[in-house]
């Protein structure tokens, strides 16, 4: 049996974010990026912050440990990270969820494809606008949506994008222009990761949200989309394991 990287496992809690938002679900973040965003909201993935709680587990170590956390109180389970799609073989913990009726979410930057994609209920493919310092390999975009579309899972697929400033409201354009078929969400960026007041967090993010809302409201290449905050920040602030 493999062995993934995994930091944490946590929930039920609300899916804060994105195509499936407000859904009960579990969460289990991957340890690794392939990416270092200026703004990465889960650095300690990468960033070896964390690196003595990595835990190598297989797929029925995963399970359990759901199970334990979660009992009967769930049947959705989110993947994120780090980027999981640096990992071979996830369909060793996708499959044996699927045969327990628990449908399974996937957060990924949309930079490495793997074949288990073609499993995900609710992938979401969250590509890196300019002000993450990231740069965006269309090639590999482009040959992502290309397998999902190929494969009939467009209904099971949604591109997000973080947006900070007007530069990454241009990109958002783009992408959404480039894929206009793909179910499209505009996501409030949180610049004040170092906050530890919730509700001071909250004000903030509620600001920025407005701003957003206004500029998508403005712009005639942003018409069949989504504008949403991260529900979790608003809520619980920037708290781990939430
Ligand atoms: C931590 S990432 C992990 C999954 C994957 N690496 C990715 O970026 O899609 C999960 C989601 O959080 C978003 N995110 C990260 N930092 C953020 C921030 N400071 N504000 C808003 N969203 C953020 C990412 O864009 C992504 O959509
Ligand atoms: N509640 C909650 N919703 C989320 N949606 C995406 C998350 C992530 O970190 O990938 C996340 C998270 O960490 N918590
Ligand atoms: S791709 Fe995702 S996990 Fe990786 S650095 Fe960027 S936001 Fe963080
Ligand atoms: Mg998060």
């Amino acid at each position: 049996m493999n062995k993934f990287p995994i930091l944490e496992i946590f929930g039920p809690t609300i899916q804060g974010e994105g195509m499936v938002v407000g859904r009960k679900t579990m969460f289990v973040r991957t340890a690794g990026c392939d990416f270092s965003c200026a703004w990465c909201d889960s650095a300690f993935t990468w960033d070896g912050s964390a690196k003595e709680e990595v835990r190598r587990m297989t797929a029925e170590d995963i399970i359990a440990e759901l199970q334990e956390t979660g009992g009967d109180k769930y049947d959705h389970v989110t993947i994120s990270g780090g980027n999981p799609a640096l990992l071979k073989n996830l369909q060793e913990l996708i499959e044996p969820l699927h045969e327990k009726n628990i449908e399974v979410a996937l957060e990924t930057q949309g930079s490495r494809w793997q074949e288990w994609f073609l499993d995900i209920d609710d992938l979401t493919i969250s590509p890196k606008p300019p002000s993450s310092k990231m740069t965006t390999n269309w090639d590999i975009l482009d040959d992502i949506i290309q397998k999902q579309q190929t494969n009939g899972r467009l209904s099971h697929t949604s591109l997000k994008v973080v947006i900070f400033n007007d530069e990454d409201l241009h990109y958002a354009e783009k992408v959404h222009k480039r894929y206009a078929n793909i179910p499209f969400f505009l996501q409030v960026g949180n610049d004040d990761l170092e906050e530890d007041q919730p509700a001071e967090l909250a004000t903030n993010l509620l600001t920025k949200y407005e701003w957003l809302i206004d500029k998508v409201m403005e712009s005639s290449a942003l018409n069949h989309v989504r504008v949403l905050p991260q529900v979790h920040a608003l809520l619980w602030g920037n708290k781990r394991g939430v």
